[in-house]
């Protein structure tokens, strides 16, 4: 029986172990905040924003927000980071990506304080990140790393394929995954557009994470049995519904579970971890700038 890996149910029990911390941070006198950009009205940015923003009330984080005209000039969006930087009711902040094209995200990106930076995008905590000493896990690629957690996949010793080379999500995860550590010691081989033969990456996998973007981009025919199969993708594509799409993952699942030991679904695999993360790197943000001491999941 291949195993559905439930990220709802395990970002619900990390919203809840986060109670306990945010208590913590309350009896010190202090609640943690979160702010979340979005430049522009890009649909999916708008959804994932709303629900970073439902889920902060949800566990007790003071939820900001900003707006910014998707045609104002960058400089526009650096006054709204200045002001973030010396908000000190905001310990941490995001700004969702995609941006605009006239903006370069890295630009963004080096302006946010980077102890302030729960994306952990910053290059001071890339750096750290690649060093073993990450202050801040990206979101997305720690909430991989608890899905298969959750399920008892032991990453040791085992051959992991990443399709995808994004800075959100495939450089930082490759990094987590090589690192000597409990959740690490795998040997990862990161995939992109130009490698040749795919499918011979992906089938000498034992755990093969997509994170391409690309709709349907695995399916069966390129999983050998018993494969661990974690799709990042979250993809709208055109569909007879009331919303006019449906949301689609890198792997075509019907196929591909017929192969696997274990995978995610879309939705409900990897997206609700990546803003339980997001909640985990607030809740951290506020105990590094009050000083006080929080116990995380
Ligand atoms: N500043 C950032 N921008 C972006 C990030 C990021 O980590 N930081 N990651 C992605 C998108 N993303 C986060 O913002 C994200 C993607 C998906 C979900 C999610 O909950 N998906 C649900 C379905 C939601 C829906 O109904 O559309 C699921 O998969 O079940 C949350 C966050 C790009 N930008």
């Amino acid at each position: 029986m291949t195993e559905i890996i439930d990220g709802n149910a395990v970002a619900s029990d990390i919203r809840d172990e986060l109670t306990d911390a945010i208590e913590t941070l309350a009896d010190a006198g202090s609640r943690p905040g979160l702010a979340t950009v979005l430049m522009g009205d890009d649909p999916a940015s708008q959804t994932y924003v709303n629900m970073k923003q439902r889920d902060c009330e949800e566990v007790g984080i003071e939820s900001h927000h900003v707006d910014v005209d998707g045609d104002a000039p960058p400089e526009k969006l650096f006054d709204t980071i200045a002001n973030l930087n010396e908000n000190d009711d905001v310990h941490g902040y995001i700004v969702q990506a995609p941006v605009p094209d006239h903006v370069d995200y890295r630009d963004v990106i080096r302006r946010v304080d980077p102890i302030k930076d729960v994306d952990g995008f910053h290059p001071e905590n890339v750096g750290r990140l690649v060093a073993g000493d990450a202050r801040f896990r990206p979101c997305t690629p720690h909430g991989v790393q608890k899905l298969l957690e959750s399920a008892e996949i032991d990453t040791e010793g085992k051959d992991v394929t990443i399709v995808g080379r994004s800075d959100i999500v495939g450089k930082p995860l490759a990094n987590l995954l090589i690192q000597k550590a409990e959740d690490g010691n795998a040997t990862v081989t990161v995939c992109h557009s130009r490698t040749d033969d795919l499918a011979a990456k992906t089938r000498s996998a034992d755990i093969v994470v997509a994170a391409a973007g690309v709709p349907e981009l695995i399916d069966g025919s390129m999983l050998e049995d018993g494969t661990v199969v974690i799709d990042v993708g979250v993809n709208r594509v055109d569909a007879d519904t009331d919303k006019g799409y449906e949301l689609v993952g890198d792997v075509e699942f019907e196929s591909a579970k017929a192969k696997a030991s274990a995978i995610t679904p879309v939705p409900g695999g990897v997206g609700p971890m990546t803003r339980a993360m997001l909640l985990y790197n607030t809740v951290k943000a506020a105990g590094l700038q009050e000083g006080i001491d929080v116990d995380l999941p």
